[in-house]
């Protein structure tokens, strides 16, 4: 067992996407002070005017960073949070009404209950859609479940409203149960926002608003990560709901889904900043003094209106990263003015893989099975007129590293967007050690055992390279959702496979101010976090220096030798003809040629079709 090379020293970093542990601890400070104030404010003062205000921005803080669990962290943007807060106000008044005998306060985790089932729904809505359709769908959402409390009249009182029980202890602390239950759904919210952006769950979901299609291809379980996603941002919304409907001691329809409150609370995630934890808290309080500002200066009713609408714009244009992140650059930016940091440092010279401790199982060669390991059979994927993939046939032998070549245009990348699910095929058989895989999501794929870099790199590129690797998901359960990413052993296997590629002072760095080369690099580390039996490799020595070509090879051997099975596409024909054994040629979609490196350079329908009579020219002149 050979000991790992040594690498360029994380010493040496200047982490610029890691903040440093006296910005931390300032953070940290500050919030501590923020929570004290918070806690203590109605036993200094007994002004109902400030009680209300914190009381409202209580509800706007909890909505916004339920919010930012879908929005921040998932990507999918709602318009229809404010919902959650209706359903919680009417589960409650429904309820209250209904068992006079029992405090109301016992229908808070109902509703709860109820928001997250509605949220699931949600939840299957964005299985199908994305993007912009999304947010019309979210804003349809809300008008129906307020034409729905609008119409049905029997339960909800339609638009005559519904009174709830008056609060029944002393009227010197009349706020002071509103006040604190929210404070402690808050403090629930964020306790339950830190912890799933600390674990797997979390590394998906950011890794599913960064790039979907690339998140499913190292395993992600997209369908229950969103919908779990869902469901969290709900549930301590639709109890605050409830609280909230509690103190207003009257509800409405207009009042309680109005879109103008579902505006406020996108708001304050963005003026606070997405995928923070305090942003959303932050943005909440600023949001209420405006709202405060607007009412008692501007008129109020439709007015606040167009004044958060023209305020969505313009953060949406000019603010796009949120007040906290944006501090956060500020600061970061002037620690690292003039100092080099990583730019231009030195690759490291990569580790052994012997020295892996428990993320790739290394397999005896002796033991490899002499059988196809993946085999394609008749697959046909069309755009259009343009047949792209056009019946191809080939095999790939369990521990080979199999070559797969042909002409720009002749289908090898869509062939891999087949074999992963990228893209669905039209037609044809595709076999993963014996079972037919064509028919399963890229999730289930990678979880079978596959592996996929890309043409031009697919990182995340506001993750770091860390969380990059750690996002990759082997197998899918509960538990493993739940496990700590940042830390512990998930992070201690993904910093061993940096070491191994040579990334591993990188690891604090964002991916998107990663070199090209760097980034193929890590890409590699990231599916070999999947510890796959099959790695599809899109062009591994392109677009990178001679001495990083050859460090990719020396890696591809290394990892062949311990039993990973790989099927390379690649131009350099040098690379291709040293390392691959068997080799298939790719014409129009369809395998024209298969063979060895010396079948293949002198298959006349091969050089006509793609190396040319250059390339022979050349071979010869090299090899004599
Ligand atoms: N999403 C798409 N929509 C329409 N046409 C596409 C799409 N993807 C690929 N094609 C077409 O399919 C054909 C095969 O493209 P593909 O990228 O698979 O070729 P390739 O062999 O990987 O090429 P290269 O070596 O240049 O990377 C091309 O004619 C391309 O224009």
């Amino acid at each position: 067992m050979s000991a790992p090379a040594t690498t360029t020293e994380p010493a040496e970093a200047a982490p610029a996407a890691r903040r440093t542990p006296s910005t931390l601890w300032i953070g940290r400070g500050v919030a501590a002070v923020a929570a004290l104030l918070l806690l203590i404010f109605p036993i200094l003062s007994d002004d109902i005017y400030y009680q209300n205000m914190i009381i409202l921005s209580l509800v706007f803080a909890i909505g916004a960073s339920g919010l930012n669990i879908i929005t921040g962290f998932a990507g999918y943007v709602s318009l229809g949070q404010g919902a959650f807060i209706g359903l919680g106000g009417y589960t409650i008044g429904v309820l209250a009404g209904r068992f006079e005998s029992v405090s109301p306060w016992w229908w808070l985790p109902v509703a709860g209950l109820v928001a997250a089932l509605v949220a699931l729904l949600l939840g299957l809505v964005s299985l199908r859609s994305s993007g912009p359709a999304f947010v019309i769908i979210t804003v349809a959402f809300l008008f129906l479940v307020q034409v729905i409390a609008v119409n049905w009249v029997s339960v909800t009182g339609g638009t005559a409203g519904l009174s709830l029980p008056l609060p029944s202890w002393d009227r010197d602390i009349i706020n002071w149960p509103f006040y604190y239950v929210l404070v402690a759904v808050l403090a629930m919210q964020l306790l339950m926002t830190w912890w799933i952006r600390r674990t797997k769950l979390g590394m998906g979901l950011i890794a599913i608003r960064e790039d979907e299609t690339k998140a499913a291809t190292i395993g992600i379980n997209l369908p229950v990560e969103k919908i779990i996603a869902f469901v969290a941002s709900a549930v301590f919304v639709g109890m605050a709901g409830a609280a909230y409907g509690y103190y207003l001691t009257f509800i409405d329809p207009r009042g309680m889904f109005s879109i103008l409150l579902s505006v406020q609370i996108v708001l304050s995630l963005l003026i606070g900043g997405k995928a923070t934890l305090w942003g959303p808290v932050l943005g909440a309080f600023l949001i209420e003094l405006m709202n405060e500002y607007a009412n008692n200066n501007l008129g109020g009713g439709n007015t606040r209106l167009f004044l958060f609408g023209g305020l969505l714009v313009l953060v949406v244009i000019f603010l796009p990263k949120g007040l906290l992140p944006s501090l956060e650059a500020l600061l970061s930016r002037r620690r690292t003015s003039g100092k080099a940091g990583l730019v231009g440092a030195r690759i490291g010279s990569g580790g052994s893989l012997a020295s892996l401790t428990d993320r790739v199982q290394l397999v005896d060669r002796s033991e490899i099975p002499d059988r196809a390991l993946l085999e394609v059979r008749d697959l046909r994927k069309s755009f259009g007129g343009v047949r792209a993939v056009d019946g191809a046939t080939f095999t790939v032998p369990e521990g080979s590293i199999t070559g797969l070549i042909g002409p720009n245009g002749s289908g090898k990348t869509t062939l891999f967007n087949l074999i992963d699910d990228t893209i669905r095929a039209d037609s044809g058989e595709i076999l993963l050690g014996g079972k037919r895989i064509e028919t399963l999501p890229s999730w289930k794929r990678a979880h079978q055992g596959l592996g996929r870099t890309f043409q031009i790199t697919r990182l995340f590129g506001e993750m770091t390279v860390l969380e990059n690797v750690v996002a990759a998901q082997r197998s899918f359960s509960l538990g493993q959702l739940g496990k700590i990413a940042v830390s512990g052993a998930e992070a201690r296997a993904a910093e061993e496979l940096l070491e191994y590629v040579g990334m591993r002072a990188f690891r604090d760095q964002r991916a998107h101010a990663l070199s090209y080369g760097q980034q193929k690099l890590v890409e590699l580390a990231q599916i070999l976090m999947l510890d796959p039996q099959l790695i599809l490799l899109d062009e591994p020595a392109g677009g990178i220096n001679p001495v990083l070509i050859e460090r990719m090879g020396e890696m591809i051997e290394e990892l062949n030798s311990y039993g990973k099975t790989f099927l390379i596409v690649e131009h350099n024909m040098q690379f291709v003809l040293n390392l691959c054994d068997p080799v298939h040629v790719l014409a129009r979609g369809r395998a024209i040629a298969s063979g060895t490196p010396d079948q293949i350079r002198n298959d006349p329908a091969v050089i006509d079709a793609y190396l040319g009579d250059d390339f022979v020219l050349e071979d010869k002149a090299a090899s004599s």
